[in-house]
């Protein structure tokens, strides 16, 4: 008997357990020996080896890929996807490491990157979170305020245009509001994601894997668990001046075409970090980065 062939998209993914939508039917996939390069949000080519499960035999060609890594290993975030939502709130307080490198990440990968300010009825932290999110808005990512829980009807109608023809990840710190903003996006989402951890059988860790839903034909939202480190180290030094995009106006201006921005004398990057035209905090983070891709493993 000849093996039926089909086509897929990835929608969550379980150490090496894959779920595949293949035209709306649910497959359960593996790779084919110890590979684990499947990212949620891939398109692959399937063999079916029953009605609901099937072998992966080749990935199609990405338009994007998003990944974080460390010295060890690197982790596949979500493949094709088009733009990145990275959710704060007003409180608790949110990381600007975190903000940032997942910014470095999404722009060394081409992909569009927006921030989303949840719980702005929280008046006390308002203030404070619009103060420290101006820094992003200058170097030109949108910030929308939002209110998942407070004013969920405005919620939809800011970020719902934005979310078609796209297909969009949310990543944010534990407790902003990430799961909120998705059940509001995403109708009967907690349906889905309980089908989808009962089809990958992921028992009682429903939140700890990443998941694509689809909202039509030409859009879709990818929910990755919270998460609270994110390393870089793919990135080469020539990937990491460039994917700070407050440093590209300065690109080419140093003395030294090989300068690294770190303690160059007439480093254009230097000069526009102590003319305040970069932060602070960017330049160090910058550095950071540096370091820890230097760091090698004997
Ligand atoms: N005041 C207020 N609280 C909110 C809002 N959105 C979410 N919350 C609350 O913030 C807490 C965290 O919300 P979640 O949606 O679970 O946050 P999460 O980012 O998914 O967090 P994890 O599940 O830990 O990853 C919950 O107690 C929510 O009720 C909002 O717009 N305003
Ligand atoms: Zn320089």
């Amino acid at each position: 008997m000849k093996k039926e062939q089909r086509t897929g998209i990835i929608i969550a993914a379980h150490g090496r357990h894959y779920l595949a939508d293949a035209q709306g039917t649910r497959l359960q996939c593996v790779t084919r020996g110890k590979k684990t390069n499947v990212a949620v949000g891939d398109v692959v080519d399937l063999t079916l080896t029953s009605p609901d499960q099937a072998v992966i035999d080749k990935i199609r060609d990405r338009q994007t890929l998003l990944y974080r890594s460390d010295q060890y290993k690197s982790k596949l975030l979500a493949a094709n996807v088009t733009q990145l939502f990275i959710v704060v709130a007003t409180e608790p307080s949110f990381s600007d490491d975190l903000v940032s490198r997942a910014l470095v990440a999404a722009e060394a990968a081409g992909i569009a990157a927006r921030l989303i300010l949840n719980k702005v009825d929280v008046e006390e932290g308002l203030e404070k979170a619009r103060e420290r999110l101006k820094v992003y808005t200058a170097m030109g990512y949108p910030v929308h305020e939002v209110s998942a829980k407070g004013r969920p009807e405005q919620t939809v109608d800011e970020l719902a245009p934005l979310l078609a023809q796209q297909s969009t990840i949310l990543i944010g710190q534990s407790g902003m509001g990430k799961s909120s903003l998705i059940n509001l996006l995403v109708p009967d989402a907690d349906i889905a994601t309980r089908e989808i951890s009962a089809a990958l059988d992921t028992g009682k860790h429903t939140t700890t894997f990443t998941r694509l839903y689809h909202l039509d034909a030409h859009a879709s939202v990818i929910d990755s668990p919270g998460f609270q480190e994110f390393g870089l180290y793919h990135l080469s030094e020539g990937m990491l001046e460039r994917a700070f995009r407050d440093f590209q106006p300065y690109l080419g201006g140093c003395k030294f075409y090989n300068c690294r921005h770190l303690s160059e004398p007439q480093c254009a990057v230097l000069d526009a970090v102590r003319a305040g035209h970069i932060a602070k905090m960017r330049h160090e983070l910058y550095g950071q980065l540096l370091h820890e891709s230097a760091q090698t493993l004997y």
